[in-house]
Order: C-alpha cells, then structure tokens, then sequence
C-alpha cells in the first residue's frame, strides 16, 4: 500500500482508560526523515499516543507501521531501528553513566561508541558518575543518549529538554538538528514552542485525545492568524501552553 512506505504510519488510533477517551481516531503519517513535533495540552493524549506508535501500548482500535513493521506483533525487529526516550526513564540507580551506556549497547549489532555518545549528549567528564548522582538534567541527557545508541532509523523523543537549563537546552537541540542531518525519522513531544518551531518539520496537534491540526509551524502561525506558534496554539486548541505534568 502507497502509505506504508512512510517511516510512521499511524491511522485511526484509539485508546480509553476505563471511562476516560484518551486518544480519539488520531491518524498520522511521518516520512523519512522528517521531524514530527506533537504539542498539546496536559491529558491532551500525547504519551498515549507515541506510547503506541512505539509498540508499548495496545491500541483498542487502529493500526501503526514503523518502517513498515507492526510494532507489536515485530518486537524484536522494531526495538532494533526504533530509539524511544519516555518521560520517566527508570534506569538502574547505582550504575554509572558508562556501565549504563555498556549494558544499553549489549542489545545492538552496531550500536554507537561510548565514547562518541557521551560526547554528543556532553556527559564525557560524568562517565564514572553513578545515575542517582547526576542532576536532572544529566539524567535527561543520558536517557537520550540511551535512545540513540543503537543509530535508530525513528526516533521518539518525549519532553525532550523539560527541566533543563537554557545551556543544556541548546546542546540537545544541536544534537536534534545532528539527527536532522542523518535523516533519522524523530517524533517529538514537546511543551516548548520555541523547541518546536526550530526543530520540527510539522507539528501535530492534539486536543482531548484528537487530532485538530497537522501543519508546518509557519502553517498553523497563518491558519490562525496569529503571531507565532504560541498564540497559534492558544488560538487552535482554546488553551494556554502548559508546563508538563
Ligand atoms: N495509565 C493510565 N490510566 C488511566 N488514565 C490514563 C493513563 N494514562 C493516561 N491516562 C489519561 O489519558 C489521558 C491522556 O493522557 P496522556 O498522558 O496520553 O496525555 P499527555 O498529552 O501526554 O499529557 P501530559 O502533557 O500531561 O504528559 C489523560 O486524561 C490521562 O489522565
């Protein structure tokens, strides 16, 4: 079919928690390459939805391809083209950033060298640092570096650079604009406009679990005849940009 030669073929995804609709029909197609940012507001469905894209959850309806494959029913093959960064990363407290990187390595063929990894997300004078001891920031930082260490083709990033420092801010958007480069595929969750406007080809907008734009950002600023992307989004979904949960 023409439409599964996307690198991310959503279509038709939904989800309920008991009573709760949290993603309601959201169809989406990312191509290779390209860089998908989803904004919403808090509970809009966005973890919901990249959560599925990636295979960790189970649509009630609808279906994803990932460079083709079903990443349910193709664990293994997708786990090994696909880099996911989550929101909470749950790593192993008393290892260290090295040994971290070390074990994460183990489960690819080719997987990137520590060393150029650690230097990519500025982590190279933490390696002997145990993960309890970093800050947040480096926590975040190193979570990404373990999404990129098998050189994904897809990538899904989620709140990227929430809780970093404008310093810290600045590297990883230089390590996106990098990927950008490669031509890796990147999902990315964001609440910040600015992250959004600079990185992402177009950008996805979920409102009460539906999908209610898909644009460039220069796209959704003219649709709603607004400023910039912050009054767009205001204007589009009825909200103020919220700070994450
Ligand atoms: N495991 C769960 N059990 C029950 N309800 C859930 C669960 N996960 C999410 N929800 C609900 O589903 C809806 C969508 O949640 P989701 O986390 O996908 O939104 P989000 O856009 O990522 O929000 P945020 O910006 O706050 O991270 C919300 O109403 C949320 O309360």
């Amino acid at each position: 079919m023409e439409d599964e030669s996307a690198a991310v073929v959503a279509r038709n995804l939904g989800k309920r928690y008991g009573g709760t609709v949290a993603v309601d029909d959201v169809s989406l197609r990312v191509e290779t390459g390209e860089i998908l940012g989803i904004l919403g507001a808090n509970g809009a469905g966005k973890t919901t939805t990249v959560e599925m894209i990636a295979g960790l959850r189970r649509p009630d309806r609808g279906h994803v391809r990932v460079l083709g494959l079903d990443p349910r029913r193709e664990r293994a093959k997708v786990r090994q083209v696909l880099g996911i960064q989550l929101q909470q990363a749950s790593l192993h407290h008393a290892l260290t950033v090295r040994e971290l990187i070390e074990m994460f390595a183990a489960f690819y063929p080719d997987p990137r060298p520590a060393g150029e990894l650690l230097e990519f997300v500025g982590l190279t004078s933490q390696r002997a640092t145990r993960f309890e001891k970093l800050s947040g920031g480096q926590q975040q930082r190193l979570s990404i570096a373990l999404a990129l260490i098998g050189r994904p083709r897809v990538a899904i990033l989620d709140e990227l650079t929430t809780g970093l420092d404008p310093r810290a801010r600045r590297q990883v958007w230089a390590m996106i604009e990098r990927l950008r480069d490669e031509e890796v595929t990147v999902i990315l969750v964001s609440h910040a406009m600015e992250e959004v406007e600079r990185l992402c080809h177009r950008v996805a907008l979920l409102d009460g679990g539906r999908l209610t734009a898909l644009d460039t950002p220069a796209g959704l600023v003219a649709r709603a005849g607004a400023g910039n992307l912050d009054e767009a989004f205001v204007a589009l979904s009825g909200k103020e940009p919220e700070e994450p949960a």
